[in-house]
């Protein structure tokens, strides 16, 4: 299941042939592919994040617990590179937990989420975290993320409290709404630039910050959750 992409393709859109040959895997519709993982307890809108980011709809209505896991793929163009992002899905029931630890070794990026409606699932960003050093590779990307901005008349974690243990961790972080779409792409992108210089980083170019990117594009999600209510009132 895990489906490298194989065979070498020629340079496209400015990218030197000779940085991809360092991508870890080419093909025709891509220049190089990446495996992303989304992690934290049922819930917290890991599946209704991928279908906002590979459909651009918010699955409403009963909650479906993933059983197991599942993936999706989606190829965003980062600075003339096409980025592959093979996004896993996993189940945040804890019944799951042995099943999904055996694809953690193969990532390279992990997106970690909590309900900011939901104390439970902020407490647990800990232990799920202890887990990734456990299994995930020592230099996968991790990024912190807040989901369900949406219902600020429900928060019960500050926004202030996810930065601050995010900065505990050293891991960048963002609320994100999959009803709404609030930085949805945004995480995606930044992973994908992140790992897009990892494999074709030009000696002379800048390394790319991921905080730094985060921080200058994310939205707000008081900005976001008035729009919102602004909307949901019409
Ligand atoms: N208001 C709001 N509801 C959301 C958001 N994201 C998910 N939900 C709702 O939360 C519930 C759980 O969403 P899922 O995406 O299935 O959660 P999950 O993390 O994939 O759960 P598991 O598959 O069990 O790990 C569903 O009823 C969604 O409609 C969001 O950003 N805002």
């Amino acid at each position: 299941m895990t489906g490298r992409a194989g065979a070498a393709a020629p340079a496209r859109n400015g990218c030197p042939p000779a940085a991809l040959q360092r991508c870890p895997s080419l093909s025709q519709d891509h220049d190089l592919a990446c495996k992303v993982m989304l992690l934290g307890d049922s819930g917290v809108g890991k599946t209704c994040f991928l279908i906002q980011f590979k459909d651009g709809a918010f699955l409403s209505g009963t909650f479906i617990a993933t059983v197991g896991i599942d993936f999706r793929n989606k190829v965003v163009t980062v600075d003339g590179v096409n980025v592959k992002l093979q996004i896993w899905d996993t189940a945040g029931q804890e019944r799951f937990r042995s099943v999904t630890h055996a694809y953690y070794r193969d990532a390279q990026a992990l997106l970690l989420f909590y309900d900011i409606t939901s104390k439970v699932s902020f407490d647990n960003i800990r232990a799920w975290l202890s887990e990734i050093h456990e299994y995930a590779q020592k230099d996968v990307v991790i990024m912190l993320l807040g989901n369900k901005a949406d219902v600020s008349s429900e928060r019960v974690i500050r926004t202030e409290d996810g930065e601050s243990l995010a900065r505990e961790y050293g891991v960048p972080f963002m609320e994100t709404s999959a009803k709404t779409g609030m930085n949805v792409e945004l995480a995606f992108l930044a992973i994908a630039k992140e790992l897009k210089q990892r494999a074709v980083r030009q000696p002379d170019e800048p390394r790319f910050q991921i905080h730094d990117y985060i921080e200058s594009q994310k939205k707000r999600s008081s900005c976001c959750s008035f729009i919102a209510e602004a909307l949901s009132a019409h």
